[in-house]
């Protein structure tokens, strides 16, 4: 095959390799099976062996990073990621209603998101690309995990974004998560291994993404949720639910269960149908995130030292942790 031709099939694998990345971890929604997406990633590993110098940062054969590294660097985040204030019952979530329509009235709309039980990530797209990913840290300076992000599948390395909306920079944040069930797996290995266990899925995924060896972090199965909005230049968005549905649409993955209300009592009741159904999902979550949708409404509230007046945390009642002790059976 001559270089133009791989040139042209190689710019077709990817973009084709990217929208089905799109359905499968955006829209939940597969258009081809594994076999057939293994395939094209295949055709397209196989030309750029032949044409090394067609592969692109962004290509997403180049997943698995670099070397392992000696550290991590330090990293100052542009806007800081604030802390979440916590509201442990009803009455709590109401105050917090209270104190924002005391500042902003009661045409007030909420947002409603899953607290999804893992750790803080901020990640830098710059013109679409995927650039520069950090832990939360301590808020106003993390680590860089660049490397590591990059291993996560639901991670796009290139955005989708439409004609009239390319921001040159846009960092968002989410939370990055082990799923409950590769969770199970992973400890059961390290059961054999003799390696000691890791104690709940959020641990498991902080301690595989802090890993220096981005090859350690390729083989365990993390995700992400795209929660927020960090820094961006040449885009701007009234609400925040905007932004979700802008973050879907060009190919972040956002949690599915976030929902918009304008009555605070079905605030409350949503929040509290999520401590049962918590069980079923996937993931772990630790409770819900309420924030006040306006942007205008947000500025207006601003933030304490450490966190946000227009957001609160409900946390789900501890759970009575029974351990389960092996059915001892006496035969007499
Ligand atoms: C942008 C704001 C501040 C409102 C915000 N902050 C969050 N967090 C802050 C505290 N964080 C934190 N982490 C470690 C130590 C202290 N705070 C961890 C993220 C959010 C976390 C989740 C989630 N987990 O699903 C979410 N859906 N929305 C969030 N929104």
């Amino acid at each position: 095959m001559k270089k133009s031709e791989a040139e042209k099939r190689i710019k077709e694998l990817r973009e084709l390799i990217n929208y089905h990345n799109k359905q499968y971890y955006v829209y939940d929604n597969p258009v081809i099976s594994d076999a057939e997406y293994d395939k094209l990633m295949r055709e397209l590993e196989e030309l750029e062996r032949k044409f090394p110098e067609l592969v692109t940062p962004d290509s997403p054969t180049q997943r698995v990073g670099g070397e392992p590294l000696p550290y991590f660097t330090q990293v100052v985040h542009r806007v800081p990621m604030m802390s979440l204030s916590n509201a442990f019952d009803e009455g709590e979530l109401r105050d917090f209603h209270r104190r924002v329509t005391e500042v902003v009235g009661n045409d007030v709309e909420y947002v409603v998101e899953l607290k999804i039980d893992g750790l803080a990530v901020s990640i830098t797209y710059e013109n679409g690309i995927y650039k520069t990913a950090a832990t939360r840290g301590d808020g106003e300076v993390g680590e860089d995990v660049t490397q590591n992000v990059k291993t996560i599948k639901s991670v796009p390395l290139k955005l989708d974004f439409p004609p009239d909306k390319s921001p040159a920079i846009l960092e968002v944040r989410g939370e990055v998560y082990l799923p409950k069930e590769d969770f199970r797996k992973l400890n059961e290995e390290r059961e054999e291994q003799g390696l000691p266990l890791f104690a709940n899925p959020r641990n498991a995924a902080a301690g595989s993404l802090r890993q220096l060896d981005p090859k350690v972090t390729a083989k365990r199965p993390l995700a992400v949720f795209i929660y927020g909005l960090g820094y961006a230049e040449g885009i701007e968005f009234e609400t925040h639910y905007e932004a979700l549905q802008f973050f879907k649409r060009i190919g972040l993955r956002v949690n599915p269960h976030i929902v918009l209300f304008d009555k605070f009592d079905d605030v409350v009741d949503y929040c509290l149908s999520w401590n049962e159904k918590r069980h079923e999902l996937p993931y772990e979550i630790d409770g819900m995130v309420i924030k006040v949708n306006s942007l205008e409404q947000q500025r207006l509230l601003g933030s304490t030292a450490k966190s946000p007046r227009w957001a609160i945390a409900y946390k789900f009642p501890a759970e009575q942790k029974t351990t389960v002790i092996k059915d001892i059976i006496v035969r007499v």
